[in-house]
């Protein structure tokens, strides 16, 4: 197996890019899919944006050093990289805040509808906020339909407002079909509001391909704009006349600087925008864009394909495949950039994994997560990180004591 990933490794188009990531030695990083690596340009960008901007040029920063697009720029570097054409993409606030603004905004452009759809085992936020709005606006106006998600097809009905999905599952890695199933909901005039946390910068996205209507994400994942870094939200351009986000402040004013009373939304996908942005954030997450300039994303999908088959592999190799349930789809296909296999003890083998020297991460109650990051990832890592896992398990480090007692993070 070490050959193989030899030869993938150097047949990898996009090997070089590793170059401009930090990565400690001695790690395998593969939990990409929870927090991107550091990019070099992004640690420098941090130095420079809060020694000079902000510790010298001081507030004329905002024109200056155009603080004040950051926004709406960050959001045009994100736009290719899920198929969106310019206009319809703006970093802002977390996911969760960008969830608010949209389902608000989109409950009121269904009128007489007032039942979101979700997916019982998507990402615990997107649920919360759609069962925060019922509380807000009451049942009718807001009520939460749960379904399977091998079932939302067929649960979509002309009494549905919104389909809120995450397009890959944050646990299985399942990807749904985007194309498909938004066709499906608009033929029930159901608006679709995607969630790409697990896909941007995973795979290639094709928002305005799709017609999708609605999407926001991250880019402290896949996208390697930091800790918190601020996330995205995509209006596509036919509902921006009639889109009016809840929380109207001052930055989304189509003249913020004439601090008029009268709040009057800025046209556009900048009316997303509601307080002052996150500059120090933002401007490590453009620097962190950057890199994407001249990447591929087909190849950033094939790499990404080639790790999940090639981990697989690895541990068939090692043995350790029946002890390894793999509940993410077995077609690639259908997959997003990672693999989840249950085991038992996935905590503490996890945590054994960890003091290897490979981070993965938990994910409760028992699954084991792997990222696979192509920026930075090489096969030949994969191939180690499942060895030291074959080690772990031989010897039954996992057992130790210390790696028992579940903590909070990650
Ligand atoms: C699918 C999905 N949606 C939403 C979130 C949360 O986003 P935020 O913390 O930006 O609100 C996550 C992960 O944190 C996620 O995996
Ligand atoms: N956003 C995170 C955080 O602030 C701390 C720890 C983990 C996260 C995550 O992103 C979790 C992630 N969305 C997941 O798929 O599980």
């Amino acid at each position: 197996m070490l050959s193989i990933a030899q030869n993938l490794d150097r047949q990898d188009a996009l090997a070089a890019l590793r170059q401009q990531f930090y990565l400690p030695q001695g790690t395998i990083y593969l939990d990409g899919n929870s927090l991107g690596a550091l990019p070099v340009a992004a640690k420098e960008r941090a130095v420079e944006v809060v020694n000079q901007q902000w510790g010298q040029d001081l507030i004329t920063s905002w024109n200056k050093h155009a603080w004040i697009d950051l926004p709406l720029h960050c959001g045009e570097l994100i736009a290719p990289l899920i198929g969106a054409a310019p206009g319809q993409v703006i970093c802002c606030d977390s996911i969760s805040v960008n969830l608010f603004k949209v389902l608000s905004a989109a409950l009121q452009m269904q009128k007489g509808r007032s039942k979101v759809i979700t997916t019982v085992d998507n990402f615990p936020t997107d649920i919360y906020v759609i069962e925060g709005l019922r509380q807000q606006l009451g049942e009718v106006s807001c009520e939460l339909v749960l379904s399977e998600e091998s079932e939302i097809e067929t649960q979509l009905d002309e009494r549905i407002a919104i389909l809120l999905l995450t397009q890959v599952n944050f646990r299985s890695g399942r990807l749904l079909d985007m194309r498909r199933i938004t066709e499906l909901a608009h033929e029930k005039g159901i608006l679709v509001v995607w969630d790409l946390a697990h896909s941007a910068g995973a795979l290639p996205v094709k928002l305005d391909g799709c017609n999708a209507d609605f999407a926001v994400g991250c880019t402290y994942k896949y996208l390697n704009g930091g800790p918190g870094a601020p996330a995205f939200i995509y209006v596509a351009q036919r509902h921006q006349g009639e889109f009016q986000q809840p929380i109207s402040g001052w930055m989304g004013h189509a003249a913020p600087f004439s601090f008029n009373s009268a709040y009057a939304p800025v046209p556009g996908v900048k009316q997303n925008l509601s307080g002052t942005p996150a500059v120090i954030a933002m401007s490590v997450l453009e620097a962190a864009l950057n890199v994407w300039s001249d990447v591929d994303m087909l190849r950033v999908r094939q790499k990404s394909m080639a790790m999940g088959e090639f981990f697989l592999e690895c541990l068939k190799a090692c043995g350790l495949d029946d002890e390894f349930v793999c509940v993410s789809p077995d077609s690639a296909l259908e997959r997003g950039s990672q693999l989840a296999f249950q085991h038992q003890h996935a905590y503490a083998i996890c945590q054994a994994w960890i003091d290897a020297g490979v981070i993965a991460d938990f994910r409760a109650p028992d699954l084991l997560r792997v990222g696979f990051t192509p920026l930075y990832i090489s096969f030949e890592e994969l191939w180690q990180a499942v060895n030291k896992l074959k080690l772990i398990m031989e010897n039954k480090e996992y057992l130790r004591d210390a790696y028992q007692s579940i903590q909070t993070v990650t």
